[in-house]
């Protein structure tokens, strides 16, 4: 395997849950990933679907977490999903806060001096991963998809509308759907882009969907009505769902009652996210 190292192996539900380390060009240190490959691998290539995570996650909250290796292994997809902002590169501060720096690369290339040189993870999830992925495992590569959660959502969201036909199927949970409106969002999109508002809007969600012209995404996100961070204003499910409507994007939001933002609900919904998945990366 060309530039992987493997640092775990443990089979589950018929599958292999690996995790790999490798040595990224666009990050510029060492970042590992997760790679679930389900049972069908073993027959010929299958679909790819990549997951994101949220603030403060590393590649171990999804695979340790959410129980998506079960559907994994009945839909026959490979599951991927990297760690959350570089690691360890040096900058003064980049461990300072939990919405900041490491476990938090929002999924933006960084214009700003001090972050520019690592923090591109836009460009390690749409360019570099799936070129890694793609070179040393039995994919798909046009039979590709992408979901993910909070900081993670709106990641994914964010890499499909700005890659038209990239991703066959996009889905979240609890995505922070209008960073440019929310506290996280304002606080991270100062620090990695500066500024320039004009500059944010290349990564919000909301405000893509109003240049987006590609072929039509359907979104699927499902929202906890009892989470603490919607009651907070940082997630703005309803601008999200007031530019779908506005630009006729398809687009269906669960409000789930009970439920807050943790894994748990990730948990309870997973089953349904991958089906989404699969009815378009297997069409
Ligand atoms: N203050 C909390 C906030 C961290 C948190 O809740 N992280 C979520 C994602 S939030 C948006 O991106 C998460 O996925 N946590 C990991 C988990 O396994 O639950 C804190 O510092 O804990």
């Amino acid at each position: 395997m060309v530039n992987l190292q493997e640092v775990s192996n443990n089979k589950v539900f018929g599958g292999q849950q690996k995790v790999f380390s490798h040595q990224s060009t666009e990050l510029k240190c060492t970042m590992k990933f997760g790679i679930f490959l389900p049972p069908a691998v073993e027959k010929g290539k299958v679909p790819v679907l990549y997951w994101l995570s949220g603030l403060t996650c590393t590649e171990q909250n999804f695979i340790s977490k959410a129980g998506a290796q079960k559907y994994a292994t009945e839909h026959g997809l490979i599951l991927v999903a990297p760690d959350t902002s570089p690691r360890g590169v040096g900058i003064e501060g980049e461990d300072d806060s939990y919405d900041f720096g490491s476990g938090a690369g929002f999924y933006v290339d960084a214009t700003q001096e001090k972050w520019k040189t690592n923090y591109r993870m836009y460009s390690y999830i749409t360019k570099e991963l799936p070129a890694l992925i793609n070179a040393n495992f039995p994919t798909i590569p046009d039979r590709q998809s992408i979901f993910g959660h909070s900081m993670g959502g709106h990641g994914a969201i964010v890499c499909a509308l700005k890659n038209p036909g990239m991703f066959r199927s996009v889905s979240a949970f609890a995505p922070i759907s209008n960073p440019t409106h929310c506290a996280w969002g304002k606080k991270a999109f100062a620090g990695y882009l500066g500024t320039d508002t004009k500059a944010w809007e290349e990564y919000d969600s909301v405000c893509l969907l109003h240049k987006y012209n590609g072929p039509p995404i359907e979104l699927l996100v499902d929202q906890g009505k009892a989470d603490n961070f919607l009651a907070d204003k940082q997630l703005l499910p309803d601008n999200l769902i007031e530019a779908c409507t506005a630009t006729k994007s398809p687009v269906v939001l669960r409000m789930q009652e009970g439920y807050d933002h943790s894994y748990f609900f990730i948990a309870t919904f997973i089953e349904d996210h991958i089906k989404h998945h699969a009815k378009f990366l297997k069409a």
